[in-house]
């Protein structure tokens, strides 16, 4: 065995999950590392919670295999039952037991042990989620980030292989969430436990994942690290989905360059499209500025305010758009109509067939 096979947990090798007649999720195949945090990030419905429950062993798959530390735990034959997986679950509505304490809720997976070990093993989750003051408290004592500490805590108590987190943080608000995130990490990487989340939240999945699967409709587009995924997108929608962009169009001069409404733009490595072709170019809101002796302007179509900046969209003369940000401080601002000259400073050129 290599060591990239000897470093992986998770497998999922041409996954695909069906409700009845209905494939929900499409040959899917990842690696996930002994250690790592890996999340499913992708819009409401494309399969996220369905892949989860497979690999927790509450759905059956229809194609593929699925191992965990080298043993099959589900192909099209045969499927281990959920409790012999030896794989922890938090979910996003917490459901602790409301008639236990803080510690009973922890100890509530290894019951069955020793009272030292339960004891010390309780003592100890209590202090990695900083909650050991809390062990005599109820549920309904203690605030909802507190709970999902619990509730995570709980999962981790009787050493599983992998921890599964369907949407952990989604019911928080967004400054408890912020603070929650890190904090999570933080407890999963002291535990050296192997994590899959579900998200449909940039933000979050780039805070805790060391691996990210973009998904659409059930298939994976790329399962890549968070700043791979931003920088180099493997498709259209992952370049969509994961910041803020938009697409201009372009048509292909040589090798290495294509021509837009903002000028001519030079790929550091040759792509593979013909001359000539009609291509689109990706244009993160970083990339473009206001540069009052640019030959280039767009023409402002709409204005959001975000506190710290604004956002417009401007649209090109060719009729493709662009985003704009600009510091709410500044007294420059615009009004919508107005021309506004611009630069494009792309360091990475992604470009799509059109
Ligand atoms: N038990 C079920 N029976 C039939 N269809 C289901 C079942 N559970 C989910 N689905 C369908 O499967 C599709 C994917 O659902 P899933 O919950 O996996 O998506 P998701 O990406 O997790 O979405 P969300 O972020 O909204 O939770 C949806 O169209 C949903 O209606």
């Amino acid at each position: 065995m290599n060591t990239v096979e000897s470093n992986t947990l998770l497998s999922l090798s041409d996954v695909s999950v069906a409700y009845g007649s209905k494939t929900i999720v499409r040959h899917v195949s990842l690696d996930l590392k002994k250690g790592d945090i890996g999340c499913l990030l992708g819009p409401s419905g494309c399969g996220k919670s369905t892949l989860l429950r497979a690999i927790a062993g509450f759905e059956p798959v229809s194609t593929g295999t699925l191992t965990l530390a080298g043993k099959v735990l589900s192909d099209k034959h045969s499927t281990v039952t959920p409790d012999q997986r030896k794989i922890g679950m938090v979910f996003q509505d917490v459901s602790l037991f409301p008639h236990l304490s803080i510690e009973k809720n922890i100890a509530f997976g290894i019951k069955s042990q020793p009272k030292k070990v339960i004891q010390e093993r309780v003592t100890q989750l209590l202090a990695l989620i900083d909650l050991s003051d809390y062990a005599k408290l109820y549920p309904h004592q203690i605030s909802g980030g507190q709970q999902q500490r619990v509730a995570l805590a709980r999962a981790l108590a009787p050493k599983p292989e992998l921890i599964l987190l369907d949407e952990p943080f989604s019911g928080l608000d967004a400054k408890l969430r912020d603070s929650l995130v890190p904090h999570v990490k933080s407890i999963l990487k002291k535990e050296k436990v192997s994590a899959i989340m579900v998200s449909h939240d940039q933000a979050e999945a780039f805070a805790i994942a060391d691996k990210v699967a973009v998904m659409s409709e059930g298939n994976i587009h790329q399962w890549d690290t968070a700043f791979n995924s931003y920088h180099f997108p493997a498709s259209k929608f992952v370049a969509s989905f994961v910041g803020e962009s938009k697409f201009l169009l372009g048509k292909i001069c040589c090798e290495y360059s294509v021509e837009t409404a903002l000028g001519r733009f030079v790929k550091k490595m040759p792509h593979h499209f013909k001359a000539g072709s009609e291509v689109e170019l990706l244009v993160r809101i970083e990339d473009v500025t206001y540069s009052a002796d640019s030959d280039y302007s767009g023409k402002v179509i709409k204005q959001d305010f975000h506190g710290s900046y604004y956002k417009y969209e401007l649209q090109l003369n060719d009729g493709s758009t662009v985003y704009l940000s600009t510091n709410a401080k500044g007294l420059q601002q615009y009004q919508i109509g107005d021309q506004v000259p611009l630069t494009c400073d792309i360091e990475n050129v992604v470009i799509f067939t059109r």
